[in-house]
């Protein structure tokens, strides 16, 4: 499927294209509307598009009404800041398919346009959204086990009282289901849930993508744009993966939490916001505080209460819930009888050590909803679902004497940084056997892996590792 974005916002752009783009779609992006036409008459029209109002040249009502004749089955999405009466009817009389508010909430972004896609818009059926059960609006915690128990009874003690709270545990745990219960629970519930992946926005961009940036603040910068604080406004703000956060910001982020007040970038005015912050990491941030990567004063702020989600191997009595509630998503998803486990798939799905977690878990159940014949899932199913653990042991007796033969022939020659080659190599080799695998969708990719998502699209730059 592909999605073209038109905004001349760069970090727009990069943000909503990076989401989509691990959501699975295809994404070009255009930095203005000529640009975007110009590729219309040159390659066709994509299955979506998504356009900003205000830009130099043709604005995105004028495209909204070229499109209009030259493709006229393309829904179009509007995105703009300014959600006054004039604009979103604007969008809509032009013939818009929906109208988008900026800033915007990138897993909503990615459900819309998995509705529209799916021609399902508007329907309410959380197992609407593609792939994962991420896009579904409200996922429910599932858990069994005594840690989850206790911490089902935390979250409901803590989603009272006002504090910060940070959620540690390793990629896919479900820590952003956590803060997103934490918020529902909340007296804060009526308001905004703002979510923002430190990790997934490059540095320069990540300032202005917390606190906004007048017009003229930096170059791009064409008009005020609000940020995540104010967005999440008498709300909650999540930031993940908090342990990526450059240093320059943690010491702002440590003032206007202290302060509750703060400037936009290039701005005067200042902004007063009642936002409660909870914030994950994967990382070990007392080991961060250690090497000087993370700020004391930061983390004791944030850190006012711990909640630690447990890998799945420590808590085995939530594979086979977890297993069940993913199936029955899938099979709504598939207009299908549920598929069922029989017991001996049940231990051998208890035996599997899950890298990914419950992530990884999901991604398994839609493979067997898809693939494992017949309603009930055996044994066999689940290993051949995991790939086949026998023949990959036999794999990798070839590779290890390859990459022997390989290492041998370096020593020989004198070569230098053959460790270094051979770890880029092997990356590589992991990284795009996984991405085959996964039909190029990273997210998915990387749990497969056991890396996230970030460190997957990190080492994917060449040149880096
Ligand atoms: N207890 C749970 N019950 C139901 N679904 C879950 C549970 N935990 C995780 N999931 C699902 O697993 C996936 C990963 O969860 P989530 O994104 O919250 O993990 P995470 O710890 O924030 O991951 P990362 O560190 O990689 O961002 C999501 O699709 C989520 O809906």
């Amino acid at each position: 499927m592909n999605i073209w974005i038109v905004d001349d916002d760069r970090g727009v752009r990069f943000v909503l294209a990076t989401a989509l783009r691990d959501a699975g779609y295809r994404v070009a992006e255009f930095e203005h509307a000529a640009a975007a036409l110009a590729a219309l008459a040159r390659d066709g029209a994509p299955e979506l598009l998504f356009t900003d109002v205000r830009m130099p040249g043709d604005d995105g009502l004028a495209l909204l009404d070229k499109l209009k004749t030259r493709a006229p089955q393309l829904p179009v999405i509007v995105m703009s800041a300014y959600t006054d009466i004039a604009s979103t009817a604007g969008a809509f009389r032009g013939g818009a398919h929906e109208f988008l508010s900026k800033p915007f909430d990138l897993d909503d972004a990615v459900a819309l346009a998995a509705r529209t896609l799916a021609g399902r818009d508007g329907d309410e059926d959380p197992a609407a959204a593609p792939a994962t059960a991420a896009n579904d609006p409200e996922p429910l915690l599932v858990g069994a086990s005594p840690p989850m128990r206790e911490l089902f009874r935390a979250i409901g003690r803590l989603a009272q009282a006002p504090l910060s709270v940070l959620i540690t545990g390793e990629t896919g745990t479900g820590k952003e289901l956590v803060a997103r219960a934490l918020h529902r629970e909340s007296p804060r519930a009526a308001q905004p849930f703002v979510a923002l992946n430190t990790a997934a926005i490059p540095s320069e961009l990540l300032e202005s993508e917390l606190f906004g940036h007048e017009a003229g603040a930096f170059t791009g910068a064409h008009k005020r744009q609000p940020g995540r604080f104010e967005q999440a406004d008498r709300g909650t703000l999540f930031l993940d993966e908090i342990g990526d956060m450059p240093l320059p910001l943690q010491t702002r982020l440590l003032r206007v939490l202290a302060e509750n007040e703060f400037f936009r970038v290039g701005g005067r005015e200042l902004i007063r916001v009642d936002v409660r912050v909870v914030a994950a990491t994967h990382q070990d941030l007392d080991a961060l505080v250690v090497a000087g990567r993370f700020r004391a004063d930061l983390l004791h702020r944030l850190d006012v209460v711990r909640l630690r989600l447990p890998p799945l191997r420590e808590r085995l009595a939530d594979v086979a819930p977890l297993a069940e509630r993913f199936l029955a998503i899938a099979a709504r998803k598939f207009d299908a009888p549920a598929k069922r486990l029989a017991p001996a798939a049940i231990e051998r799905l208890r035996a599997h050590d899950w890298p990914g977690n419950v992530r990884e878990l999901e991604n398994l159940c839609w493979r067997l909803a898809a693939l494992a014949p017949g309603d009930n899932i055996r044994r066999d199913d689940i290993d051949a679902a995991l790939g086949h653990p026998r023949e990959s042991a036999a794999a990798s007796v070839g590779w290890d004497a390859q990459l022997t033969t390989w290492a041998r022939a370096q020593l020989d020659a004198g070569a230098a940084d053959i460790h270094a080659r051979a770890r880029d190599r092997l990356d590589q080799v992991l990284l795009q056997a996984a991405l085959e695998h996964t039909g190029g969708r990273r997210a998915a990719a990387a749990a497969r892996l056991g890396v996230g998502r970030n460190t997957l699209t990190r080492k994917l730059k060449p040149g880096t590792s």
